[in-house]
């Protein structure tokens, strides 16, 4: 439970309860106001949120119709200028593109079909978090495998956490990275909203840590690398994270690093949020009182090194799990409020690689408000254990993203922290397709070995959910979460459609397919032999030599059986 002291440094993420609370909405709706002015001209920020918030979800509508006919029109000229040199009989042309937009309006319908819980069989809980869990599930009509993370609408409406659940799902949406946890699905029902993602295997970096200690610098170097790639392409794309820390860095099947969990993230567009501005700006706004508890000397007990890690490792799980989770990756300009931008990112990587290499991060207490006193006095507090064995570069680069925002390399650009000496031989470029440190033993599909368990809890849907203001507040068309649907169409291509990704990839990296090329990923195989002796031809089959077979075996291929019916 969050003490008054300890809350102020969590604001961020335990912002007071929105202010569009039932009473005021009942009296702004008041029919005895009809008329006459209103008592307030200028709209609260939940109304400015929830505006912005409606803008932002007609404007991506219309610009993923826009896109998805102006692609359709593509593939379809395409098609039509590859049969248009064809010598096909006209009957053969016909029936091609009668089959073209038969599969296009399938495609489409697939797209608009809307997903539910039901839609997936839940497995083991993989994870669980300030205000959710997460557990494997299976798509009952493809089979394919995620992670599903289930939040409680009720709680975030009361946490007034709403801003966040859709920045989670906004730049997840929006940011396409190999270094970035994919989002396939997003929905919601009365009680609960649910974002679909792909499941990675290999556990967290806090779980990996608790399980090694610490790590070799070689091995903390590729993590670290893998991290600042990441944070790099949230940063391209204007987000700030903020919540850097083990737990949300996510281990694929081959050992890489993905990063998740973006509750906290916030995007630097102020028109996405319009009091996101004000909150950089606002500089020394906090009480004085406030701001003095946080910045008086903590006092520590001395600990060996060993000491220490035992110490974080007894209290790093419950410290995970707590509604405010854990103040050790925080940036001080986050925690003073001094206003802040993407350098904080950078801090909480100095953090975390201290913690890889020396088993606990810099600044932990027992106590978190003891952990912010000390990050507020990094100065004096950041020491390095006399028994860690470091070397003079990574030690100098500790220390040059724990300081203050000016110093911080990062401030100007990803390229200080790439250019410095600890990181020499790394190719960025490459680094994907590089071996890992550890491969983590996954046995299967559905193996959680490199999770923690976690007990199932009765059903959440308790009578206290169903009650009460906020009760009132939720259903699946709720204002609050209007646009939280998302359905990621590379996925729908790949596991839906046979074949379409495949084609929607052709047509976007050939100028021009062969004819062949399209048929083959497109339509059943043709029966008519001058068609296919055409097909064959050198003309035609340019690009097309040597690909694999067509998906489809037989013309059935084009009503999947697999494939929802609704
Ligand atoms: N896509 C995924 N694949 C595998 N495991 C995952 C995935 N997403 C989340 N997890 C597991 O679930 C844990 C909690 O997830 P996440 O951090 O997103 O939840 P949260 O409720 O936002 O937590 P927090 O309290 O840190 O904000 C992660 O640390 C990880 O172990």
């Amino acid at each position: 439970m969050a003490t008054e002291s300890t809350r102020s440094w969590f604001q961020i993420r335990q912002q007071k309860p929105d202010k569009s609370s039932p009473t005021k909405k009942g009296q702004e709706g008041n029919v005895k106001n009809i008329g006459r002015p209103p008592m307030n001209d200028a709209p609260s920020n939940a109304t400015k949120q929830k505006v912005a918030a409606a803008k932002q979800y007609i404007e991506n509508h219309y610009k993923t119709q826009k896109k998805s006919l102006q692609e359709r029109k593509e593939r379809r000229s395409i098609l039509e200028q590859n049969l248009a040199e064809a010598d096909v009989p006209v009957e053969d042309k016909m029936n091609i593109l009668k089959n073209f937009e038969k599969k296009e309006m399938e495609y489409m319908r697939l797209q608009r079909q809307k997903m539910g819980v039901d839609d997936f069989e839940l497995l083991s809980i993989i994870g669980r978090g300030a205000f959710g869990e997460v557990r494997i599930c299976r798509e009952k009509t493809t089979g394919s495998v995620y992670a599903m993370k289930k939040l409680k609408k009720s709680e975030m409406l009361r946490r007034g956490q709403v801003e966040h659940v859709r920045a989670e799902r906004n730049v997840l949406a929006e940011v396409d990275s190999p270094f970035i946890v994919k989002l396939c699905y997003s929905f919601q029902d009365d009680e609960h909203l649910y974002l679909i993602m792909e499941y990675l295997p290999g556990g967290d970096m806090m779980t990996l840590l608790m399980r090694k200690d610490i790590l070799q610098e070689d091995e903390a170097r590729f993590y670290v690398a893998q991290t600042i790639l990441a944070i790099e392409s949230i940063h391209r794309h204007n987000y700030v994270h903020r919540d850097i820390k083990p737990d949300n860095l996510l281990i694929t099947r081959n050992g890489h690093i993905k990063l998740s969990d973006f509750g906290l993230s916030k995007s630097l567009e102020s028109k996405n949020f319009p009091d996101f501005k004000a909150e950089l700006v606002d500089r020394n706004t906090r009480p004085a009182a406030e701001h003095d508890r946080l910045s008086r000397p903590p006092s520590a007990p001395k600990r060996t090194q060993q000491e220490q890690l035992l110490h974080w490792q007894q209290n790093r799980r419950t410290l995970a799990f707590s509604t405010v989770g854990t103040p050790d990756y925080i940036a001080p300009e986050v925690l003073l409020k001094k206003g802040y931008g993407m350098e904080c990112d950078w801090w909480s990587l100095g953090a975390i690689m201290f913690e890889m290499l020396v088993g606990f991060p810099p600044f932990y207490s027992e106590e978190p408000l003891a952990t912010c006193r000390k990050i507020v006095n990094w100065k004096t507090c950041l020491k390095f254990p006399d028994e860690a064995k470091l070397s003079v570069e990574v030690k100098d680069l500790i220390r040059r993203l724990l300081c203050s925002v000016e110093q911080r390399l990062g401030t100007k650009g990803v390229h200080e922290i790439k250019a410095h000496p600890w990181f020499r031989g790394i190719e960025w470029e490459r680094l994907y397709e590089s071996n890992a440190p550890y491969i983590p033993k996954v046995k299967h599909e559905l193996d959680t070995q490199n999770f923690e368990k976690f007990d199932e809890v009765p059903s959440t849907s308790q009578p206290s959910s169903k009650a009460g203001p906020w009760r009132k507040m939720i259903s699946s068309k709720d204002v609050n979460f209007l646009g939280y649907t998302f359905k990621n169409l590379e996925i729908v291509d790949e596991h839906h459609i046979p074949g379409m990704a495949e084609l929607k990839r052709k047509s976007k990296t050939a100028k021009k397919p062969s004819l062949k090329t399209l048929f083959e990923t497109s339509y059943p195989p043709p029966e008519n032999q001058a068609l296919e002796d055409l097909l064959d031809s050198p003309i035609y089959s340019e690009g097309s030599r040597g690909s694999s077979k067509s998906p489809f075996s037989h013309p059935n291929q084009l009503h999947n059986p697999q494939m929802p019916r609704r």
